[in-house]
């Protein structure tokens, strides 16, 4: 992994904190078409599209309410929160994928959102996909191959035969997040923000991503962690922001807000 420089220390000289990502009440509004009243029928729908009109009754869904907070270098936070309280929807606003509709996010480097649902190519092999995210992360053709080894190995994907060469399509839904990881986790981030990723794969695999993650931190970035699986925010990550309803009910340290979260989901 790529050594440690002066941008990478956790404090700044005079021992502050260094913050990576500033959210300053933060508010993120979804705007759904014809979301619907009347039929929605597809014809419906063209015949819009044809005469360009708006959809009638456009709705709004205001997914993340006036949320604040400091992240610093070094720390590992996890998001927790029930179905649909706004976890994914701050992470992409705070990797810069969705507009704020009030407030601000200032980051300090650019985030890199690890979805399960990244973007990979389905019908090209796990080597072409291993090329392709890395290029998109922003490393150059020599440093993926530097690293395309290390990157297959982490993933396990060939422990069963020579599945890199095979396309994506014929993985199964815990492989193709395992590869999706491994390729995110190759490189050093400034920011690296985990959606469910460790949810996925075999406990072997959780464990090896669980101690990828204390790595990344140790090199000084951040670490944002979204998972419904208390264990792995426990394992992984030192604070805790619970969201509900799109506002920050909770933010501090992970036993704290887990116990209290615990106690009110009775999980
Ligand atoms: N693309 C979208 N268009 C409209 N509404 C959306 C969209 N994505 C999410 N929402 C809504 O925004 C709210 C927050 O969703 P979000 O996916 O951020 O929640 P979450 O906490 O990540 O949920 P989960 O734990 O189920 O993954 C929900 O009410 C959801 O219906």
């Amino acid at each position: 992994m790529a050594e440690r420089t002066e941008q990478h220390r956790e404090r700044a000289a005079d021992g502050a904190r260094i913050p990576t990502v500033i959210a300053d009440d933060v508010h993120i509004i979804y705007k759904v078409n014809g979301g619907s009243r009347g039929k929605g029928s597809a014809t419906a729908a063209l015949n819009r599209m044809l005469r360009r009109k708006t959809a009638p009754g456009m709705r709004e869904v205001h997914a993340v309410r006036g949320v604040t907070f400091v992240a610093y270098r070094g720390e590992s936070i996890g998001l927790i929160g029930s179905n649909g309280s706004g976890k994914s929807t701050l992470l992409k606003a705070v990797a810069g994928l969705l507009p704020t509709a009030r407030g601000k996010v200032y980051t300090d480097g650019q985030p890199s959102l690890l979805g399960v649902n990244a973007a990979l190519m389905n019908d090209l092999t796990g080597e072409r996909n291993v090329m392709l995210g890395g290029l998109a992360m922003g490393m150059t053709r020599e440093q993926i191959r530097e690293r395309y080894q290390d990157i297959v190995d982490f993933s396990g994907i060939n422990e069963k035969g020579d599945f890199i060469s095979l396309p994506m399509r014929t993985y199964s839904s815990g492989m193709a997040a395992r590869l999706r990881f491994s390729i995110a986790a190759a490189k050093d981030h400034d920011v690296l923000m985990i959606d469910e990723a460790l949810a996925t794969g075999d406990r072997k695999f959780q464990k090896r991503s669980e101690a990828r993650i204390r790595e990344l931190r140790k090199e000084a970035g951040t670490v944002f962690l979204v998972s419904h699986n208390n264990k792995s925010i426990r394992d992984t990550c030192d604070r805790v922001l619970w969201l509900e309803k799109g506002e920050l009910l909770m933010d501090g340290p992970t036993d704290e807000v887990i116990k209290a979260y615990e106690r009110e989901t009775g999980r």
